[in-house]
């Protein structure tokens, strides 16, 4: 039987292409090309104000194979351009003979003039703003503010509400901050090199050969936006801005800061992980005196001479989740075959090197833990959704050989090996702060590049301290900080500037430039999935309706499309069970029964997780039922839809639970969200993002927008206070003790059942009660006979 049919019966998108159900599932497979954006962009002042509908080329929509787009064919400035009018022949005649020739290094390489990269970046919706770090303005600007708002929390104005006052006033003076720099940094975007094809990697920005091979052999043919906008600017700053105006106040010889926002499922990963493998080989290379850079040596000579040296703990990856640490290792390892450059998951027993304080002795080392160390009850509760990552087989064999080591010999366990270290936030922090209040703290003098993935959720109350105490580990004034996700609220952009410009005073070093690239609008859903908002009365609604997903009746052509696999998202870890529990059995035995549909939640142990997480990457699971843990960064190639079973909590919620749809540009997946009356007063958020996304793909207004201007009107406004509550209890009546539990039994078969088990359970206690009533009389009893009995003895 074919399994597919079984589960997609009637499903409209297989009818209408003509095609049989699962011969091609629409969110799988290779695609020609993974960027999101390509506008046409003309040149003059009109530019901007030109359409900006979505529109791929044509060679990249499916007619051509993908092997048969190679790499030399595309050419640097054409690639991206739209068809030429005459006046954009003309700017693009004149801009080509202005077009430069730089030396970077030994051997001579091409730079496009501003206007080029202006154009090139337009068409991608790539926008680069400098945050902060502006040697004249900004800097002086951000010190006075800072020196002002902490002479205020210093002295508290003595009036009646003295208590309130300096926070309020040290916010007001942030906002305004905020607002200053945001200001500023809008009015001045920056065109810096686009990276228009990975070749360029090796022979501009002298990356290794090896690692350019290795990206070439993961089957990347084509940068994706994000990596077009931030590669260049992060592997050699001086040479992305050295055609850009207005950067002259920005000093990039130490490098940058870097805040990388893009839709999900864009290519972050490889964005952060090139650089970060870069910089060690060129670390090493320096060290063993062969120059600055390799543009001389072939891969074979990188690979022999990074092999020999020794490893040094240089980056550190934060990720908010074991799943995604995980992943992130695994594309690591995959870019850093042959480099000698060692990617490692922190884990328990992982012994780093690590510079100890001498405590007590130096007041300023205790500061720089103090706000991680003071966090056991948040720790305790980021514990279900964050924990720590598994162990991988490399980590498992050092732990094996440290382990035999002390064993034969007594001797202690040797730190691990490890270059780039990728961490959830509390694991590494507990090894920082070490066992118990008097252990001894340790810092991180030799990382030099700290990457915050999920930036927002890592800075976000519910891990900000471990965050942050992982930062202030990082004690290397060359430190750079490069944060990434697909939202990214302002308060958030706020902090990271803050304390980018409060770690550099306390470091007594100039800060480094913050720069920021946006890839299409920001905090928006992925823009080639379809999504659709689904209304039902009660809760068991819900249940009809994710079983319509299930079994669409045949002949049926109203309900979404949407075919396995597919991530189905629960409010809670109680509702990802009940639900797993009422709809294994859906799956008929001869397509795999109970089998195909399973639960993957933070209260399971950490064997069983990976256990499903590879289950469903095989294809052998088509259901998986989860809660928010698996609402970020985790990347299946396959999945082909997602079903908010519960609504999101918030916005950005939304835009990552949707995004493990639809990944790497790949267009057909789909983002089913079901909502009850108990969800109207939170819904709105949701339809703004869903109205923006599809305002990016060009769809307003069409039939098949999920968001009709009525509803968006119709929908009532969510207050800010309301906002924060759901976000951080979600809707109340689907927590423990309300309607926790999903089941398609009705209210009153529900209250019948309840009383029944009371009366079961009064009955019990009933004849509890009696037994013990009547033992007790019985033991009386056999006192007064005992009495008599000893009276007779
Ligand atoms: N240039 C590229 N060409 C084709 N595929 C790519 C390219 N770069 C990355 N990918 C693939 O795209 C997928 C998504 O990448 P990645 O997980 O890095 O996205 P992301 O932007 O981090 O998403 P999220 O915001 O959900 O974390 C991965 O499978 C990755 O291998």
């Amino acid at each position: 039987m074919d399994i597919f049919k079984v589960l997609s019966r009637g499903i409209k998108t297989a009818k209408q292409n003509g095609k049989a159900p699962g011969v091609q599932l629409p969110s799988a497979g290779a695609r020609p090309n993974p960027q999101f954006f390509h506008d046409p962009v003309s040149t003059g002042s009109n530019s901007t104000k030109k359409s900006k509908k979505r529109k791929r080329r044509k060679d990249t929509e499916g007619e051509e194979e993908p092997g048969h787009l190679d790499e030399e064919e595309v050419s640097d400035i054409d690639f991206f351009a739209p068809k030429p009018t005459v006046d954009e022949k003309k700017a693009a005649a004149a801009a080509a003979s202005t077009t430069t020739t730089e030396e970077p290094g030994k051997r001579k390489v091409k730079l496009l003039d501003e206007e080029e990269c202006k154009q090139i970046l337009r068409s991608h919706r790539l926008k680069l703003t400098v945050l902060s770090g502006r040697q004249a303005t900004t800097t002086a600007e951000e010190e006075k503010v800072l020196e002002e708002a902490s002479k205020k929390e210093k002295k508290p104005k003595k009036s009646k509400d003295t208590e309130e006052e300096p926070a309020k006033k040290k916010k007001k003076t942030e906002s305004a901050t905020a607002t200053t720099k945001e200001d500023s940094a809008k009015k001045h975007p920056i065109y810096t090199q686009p990276l228009n094809k990975f070749g360029q990697l090796r022979h501009i920005y002298g990356v290794s050969q090896q690692v350019a091979d290795n990206i070439t052999r993961q089957g990347f043919r084509a940068p994706t936006e994000v990596q077009m906008g931030s590669l260049p600017l992060q592997l050699r700053p001086e040479l992305a801005l050295k055609k850009a105006s207005d950067v002259d106040d920005i000093d990039v010889q130490r490098g940058i800061d870097f805040l990388g926002v893009a839709p999900t499922g864009s290519g972050k990963t490889i964005s952060f992980l090139i650089p970060a493998i870069d910089s060690i080989i060129r670390r090493r290379i320096e060290k063993q005196g062969a120059g600055v850079a390799n543009e001389t040596t072939d891969g074979e000579e990188d690979q022999q001479e990074t092999q020999q040296l020794e490893h040094v703990l240089s980056a550190v990856v934060v990720a908010p989740t074991r799943e995604l640490a995980s992943q992130i290792v695994n594309e690591g390892r995959k870019l850093a075959i042959g480099t000698g450059v060692r990617v490692v998951l922190m884990k328990r027993t992982l012994r780093l090197v690590a510079e100890e304080l001498e405590q007590h002795s130096k007041k300023e080392d205790e500061h720089v833990l103090e706000e991680g160390s003071d966090n056991e009850s948040e720790e305790e509760e980021n514990e279900a959704e964050a924990g720590e990552p598994e162990s991988s087989d490399e980590e498992e064999e050092d732990a094996k050989q440290g382990e035999k080591k002390k064993t034969s010999s007594g001797e202690p366990k040797p730190p691990a090996r490890v270059d780039i270290l990728v961490t959830t936030p509390k694991i590494l922090l507990n090894f920082l702060n070490g066992a118990g209040k008097s252990a001894t703290k340790k810092v991180l003098p030799e990382v030099r590049s700290l990457i915050l993935d999920e930036a927002d959720v890592l800075l976000d109350p519910i891990f900000r301290k471990q965050t942050m105490g992982i930062w202030k580990a990082c004690t290397n004034p060359e430190l750079s900080l490069t944060c990434w996700s697909a939202t990214m609220a302002s308060n958030i952009e706020a902090l990271i500037t803050k304390e980018i410009s409060k770690r550099c005073k306390r470091m007594d070093c100039p800060p480094k430039p913050l720069i920021r690239l946006v890839v299409g609008l920001k905090d928006t859903a992925v823009p080639n999935i379809t999504h659709k908002l689904i209304y039902t009365a009660t809760e068991q609604g819900k249940l009809h309706g994710i079983r319509q997903l299930l079994h669409p009746s045949s002949g049926d052509d109203s309900g979404p499309p949407l075919r396995p696999p597919f991530i189905v998202f629960t409010q809670t870890i109680e509702r990802a069970q009940s639900l797993h529990d009422e709809l294994k059995y859906d799956i008929p035995v001869e397509a795999g029964g109970s089998a195909r549909v399973a639960v993957l939640h933070s209260s399971l142990p950490d064997s069983v997780r990976s256990k499903i997480m590879a289950r469903f990457r095989s294809g052998e699971v088509w259901v998986l039922i989860t809660t928010d843990v698996l609402a970020r960064g985790v990347d299946f190639a396959g999945v082909n839809g997602i079903v908010n079973y519960d609504v999101p909590t918030s916005a950005a919620a939304y835009v990552h639970r949707s995004g493990r749809t639809g990944r790497a540009g790949r267009e057909g997946g789909v983002a089913v969200t079901f909502y009850t009356k108990d969800d109207i007063p939170f819904v709105k958020s949701i339809a703004n993002v869903i109205a923006m996304s599809e305002k990016q793909a060009g769809k307003t207004g069409q039939e098949g927008a999920a968001v009709q201007k009525w509803l968006l009107d119709a929908l009532p406004k969510v207050a800010k206070a309301d906002k924060r509550k759901l976000k951080v209890r979600g809707v109340e009546s689907r927590r423990a003790g309300g309607r926790a539990t999903i089941t398609t039994k009705s209210n009153w078969e529900l209250k019948r059942e309840r009383n029944k088990l009371q009366a079961i359970e009064s009955s019990r206690k009933r004849k509890r009660m009696e037994k013990q009533e009547t033992n007790e009389k019985g033991e009386k009893e056999k006192e007064v006979d005992d009495e008599w009995a000893g009276l007779d003895e």
